[in-house]
């Protein structure tokens, strides 16, 4: 009788407005100042609610008393997060924030164009009023960055791949992508120490550099050219790389891009924070086409004997296109993007592909030193320098260099042998001794054919001379 009553006194929207105002007044008279973070905003979801539940798995993980596990698609890791109706405190400049995940179950299911999870989710952030500045200014970019920091660090990096003919996949997406697992650290790469100093550190000095790069007014994109002889890591170096900066990694076959339009989308669909590669590009240069045979076309001179025509398929890649590619203003379409090329024939390559400037780094992948053997050693064996008997770590160092064998031949021996450790590093000594004796007797007797070839070719060019001077 008496709520009867209260109602006939008070209607619904006195009732309603009264509410208010005291809501009012107490929001008033608080210190704090709440915001809401729901997991699906509309129909979107809210990126934020991501980030804030990754963003808290790394703090949660030392304050929380209850915590929630996930491991992600394609994650190797488990994150933690915060528990449903669970709260902890934070901590940012000085500033104290409090975090809950509050969960409230759905009721009946409203008209909907897609199915709605059961709750509804979000996270309640509470600050003081006095910190509202530093929170909506600076704390939430940090939460954001930090939880693309932890993203990247938990994914396991992406492949990707174009090599089908220029066709999109079902979403439109020219790359397709598999999951990267290539072992290849900077500690498995065999190679000379200080070499491998110096690239790790220009890439850590090019992940670091945002800030460099906007003040000197560079697009934010390194290039790399890796070059030698095959089996010396240059594949292994660009998974080393992948890892290190824990980017993906975008394995770019031209010979199945027709157009520099085509290359172009390419590139556009490529995201930040990747590696974009072009495996043995001398390779690439005859399946293009000489149409556009000006002095940027990859063709030799003379190679364009069919100019004008499509004999190649339709492919019109030039190498102008390419260097658009990589330096011209579609470069900069994102950020954050390394490019490598590969090649085993770097004097095959068209200048302007290697001028100052275009790629900032020649990285010469060599034979085996003996740098690199005693890394290899350790990986295979687990051979430190005392392991072995100084002796033979001598004579291992005398034959190396003559041998010219790559670190996968090297690798090779020592997997085949690597239950019988001693045997393994006697028999590589064997290897090399044999290889370098090889080398030596076709370099004699390259040295005697060129001889005898000069020996032949004098009398003939004195002959030529003389002939030339007479009709001349
Ligand atoms: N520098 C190295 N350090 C450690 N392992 C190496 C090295 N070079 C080669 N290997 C071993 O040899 C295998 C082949 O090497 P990789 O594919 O990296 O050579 P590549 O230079 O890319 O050759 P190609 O020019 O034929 O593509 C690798 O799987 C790796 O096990
Ligand atoms: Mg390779």
């Amino acid at each position: 009788f008496s709520q009867s009553l209260l109602q006939t006194v008070f209607p619904a929207e006195v009732r309603f407005a009264s509410l208010k105002f005291i809501h009012r007044i107490c929001n008033w008279f608080s210190a704090y100042c709440y915001y809401d973070i729901t997991e699906i905003d509309g129909v979107n979801t809210n990126e934020l609610y991501n980030a804030v539940q990754l963003y808290l798995s790394s703090s949660a993980s030392i304050t929380g008393n209850r915590l929630s596990l996930t491991r992600g698609l394609n994650s190797s890791s488990i994150t933690f997060g915060l528990s449903n109706n669970d709260s902890l405190i934070d901590t940012f400049n000085g500033v104290k924030v409090l975090w809950e995940h509050v969960v409230i179950p759905r009721q009946a299911q409203t008209f909907s164009w897609r199915p709605l999870p059961e709750e509804k989710r979000g996270f309640l952030l509470r600050a003081k009023k006095k910190d509202k500045a530093v929170v909506l200014g600076s704390y939430l970019d940090f939460v954001m960055e930090k939880a693309n920091e932890i993203r990247r660090k938990n994914q396991d990096r992406l492949l990707y791949t174009n090599s089908r003919g220029g066709s999109l996949d079902s979403r439109g997406h020219p790359w397709e992508s598999v999951p990267f697992k290539h072992p290849s650290t900077f500690d498995t790469l065999a190679m000379d120490p200080h070499k491998k100093a110096e690239i790790m550190a220009d890439l850590l000095d090019f992940a670091n550099g945002e800030s460099f790069y906007q003040t000197t007014g560079r697009a934010w994109k390194r290039g790399y050219l890796l070059y030698g002889p095959p089996g010396t890591g240059k594949s292994s170096m660009i998974a080393a790389m992948a890892n290190f900066l824990g980017y993906d990694i975008y394995d770019l076959e031209l010979t199945e891009v027709h157009t520099n339009s085509e290359l172009r989308k390419l590139l556009m669909k490529t995201s930040s924070k990747s590696i974009i590669v072009i495996e043995d590009i001398d390779c690439s240069i005859n399946l293009t086409n000489r149409k556009n045979n000006s002095t940027h076309s990859f063709s030799p001179p003379g190679a364009g004997a069919g100019a004008g025509s499509n004999e190649d398929g339709g492919n019109t890649i030039t190498l102008s296109g390419l260097l658009n590619f990589t330096d011209g203003l579609w470069s900069c379409c994102g950020t954050e993007r390394i490019f490598v090329f590969t090649t085993n024939h770097i004097e095959k390559l068209d200048p302007a592909l290697l001028r100052s400037g275009r790629m900032d780094m020649h990285i010469h992948m060599s034979y085996c030193s003996f740098a690199a053997l005693k890394i290899l050693l350790k990986n295979y064996l687990g051979y430190d320098d005392d392991d072995v008997e100084k002796q033979l770590l001598e004579q291992l160092e005398q034959v190396i260099e003559k041998a010219e064998m790559t670190p996968a031949d090297i690798s090779e021996v020592l997997i085949k042998n690597r239950r019988n450790k001693n045997k393994a590093v006697w028999e590589l000594l064997e290897a090399l001794r044999t290889r370098a004796e090889r080398n030596d007797a076709v370099k004699s007797s390259a040295d005697d054919e060129e001889q005898e070839k000069r020996a032949l070719e004098s009398p003939k060019e004195a002959k030529c001379d003389e002939e030339k001077e007479s009709s001349g």
